[in-house]
């Protein structure tokens, strides 16, 4: 990187900070939740049992003996963290792993019944299904006489904006739906996204959560695609449920379902995206590196590779604006150009703020928003940026 020396990285071991109520307050909600969505057994339940104590007061456990991605995480920094505090380690490292725990004990990687049972699908579908998510729909068809640039903005804002349905942020700030969006955003790359946006061959989309957040993001590539902006989109979702409601394979499709049934305009942007996966103008793909526990800065050769191809990656969504710039205590106006030189490509962010982490602003926007409201405003999940390299 190049002028700006790495910032400290962010613990969980703060008492009062945000990370640490994520690790002792936000994670055993989330184990409650799942209990609850599920007439698990009694293995699953003292399975849960003990990841909760595990997390309240013990240590990293080594994975299973016969984990089939042992090496996978061996590779991540397991070996570094086994046996200390969830609390003491990098604090994107703890949250990862969380997921990776909770899935193993419902069963999730199987062999056995529960295998491949999304723990989360319950609140995706409901929210997939919400009546918000009809009237998000019904708005398509207001938008369908307005011309293709001023679709594109809506779309795009759409997009954006969509990251605040986030179920798991939810489950520790349940006003944050609630309170307005703070109009105008913090950093606005606005022209320099548009730019790239122009004939365009291929767009990488790194998808952040399901329903109401993944619709919009399928909005925009189907437009974008229709009206020839980019020739192919590739759509980079987790191999398996993450941060609870972050997409897969699975939500995509059901996500398109609900598209295709729906009335008015919102159905012919799902047949044109169901033909775009037939023909390859669409394509999935779930690297395992999707849900690894690491910054972009550690990608792999072939993630690298395919993102280096791209004409634009758009990163959506807090914990990859986290993984995109490193986890860090940056100070807020530190180049986002220079914490994003790592990344193989032209790369946008689309985020709304609900973590600690900043960079790229203005020192009269910081000055503003703390004389406004302190420190809350990294985190209230009502103020959005677009940024560019
Ligand atoms: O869905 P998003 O936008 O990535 O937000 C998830 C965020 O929620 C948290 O789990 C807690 O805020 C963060 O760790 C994470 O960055």
């Amino acid at each position: 990187m190049p002028d700006t020396p790495p910032a400290p990285v962010i613990l969980g071991n703060e008492p009062g900070s945000f990370p640490h109520s994520v690790l002792a307050e936000r994670h055993p909600a989330i184990v409650r939740q799942v209990r609850e969505a599920f007439p698990y057994g009694p293995e699953q339940h003292r399975a849960l049992d003990a990841l909760v104590e595990s997390c309240a007061k013990g240590v990293i456990e080594p994975l299973p003996a016969d984990a089939s991605d042992g090496d996978r995480w061996a590779a991540w920094g397991m070996d570094e963290y086994v046996g200390r505090s969830w609390f003491d380690v990098p604090w994107l490292w703890s949250e990862s792993h969380f997921y990776r725990r909770l899935l193993d004990a419902v069963g999730y990687f199987g062999p056995g019944p529960w295998q491949g049972i999304d723990p989360f699908r319950p609140s995706k579908l409901a929210e997939l299904h919400s009546r918000e998510t009809d009237e998000e729909l019904a708005a398509l068809d207001d938008l369908a006489d307005r011309p293709v640039a001023e679709r594109t903005e809506a779309l795009l804002h759409g997009s954006l904006w969509g990251n605040r349905a986030d179920l798991g942020f939810r489950l520790s700030d349940a006003d944050a739906e609630a309170r307005a969006a703070v109009p105008g955003l913090v950093a606005d790359d606005g022209d320099a996204l548009r730019r790239l946006l122009t004939d365009a061959d291929t767009l990488c989309l790194i998808a952040d959560n399901a329903g109401r957040e993944l619709i919009p993001d399928l909005l925009l590539i189907a437009h974008l695609l229709a009206h020839g902006t980019i020739r192919r989109a590739v759509l980079h979702v987790k191999p398996y449920p993450y941060y609870v409601s972050d997409a897969t394979t699975a939500d995509v499709v059901d996500a398109l379902r609900r598209l295709t049934d729906a009335p008015g305009e919102a159905a012919g942007y799902g047949r044109r995206l169901w033909s775009a996966m037939a023909d390859g103008g669409l394509t999935v793909r779930a690297h395992p590196f999707s849900c690894a526990p690491l910054p972009y800065a550690d990608l792999p050769d072939d993630f690298r590779a395919e993102l280096a191809a791209a004409t634009l990656t758009l990163v959506k969504g807090d914990l990859n604006y986290r993984r995109l710039v490193g986890d860090r205590r940056w100070p807020p106006t530190t180049a986002f150009a220079e914490v994003t030189a790592h990344f193989p490509g032209p790369v946008a962010a689309l985020r709304t703020l609900k973590s600690d982490v900043i960079t790229g602003l203005g020192a009269d926007t910081e000055a503003a928003l703390v004389a406004a409201e302190g420190q809350r405003w990294r985190t209230s999940g009502t103020h959005a940026l677009i940024q560019v390299r």
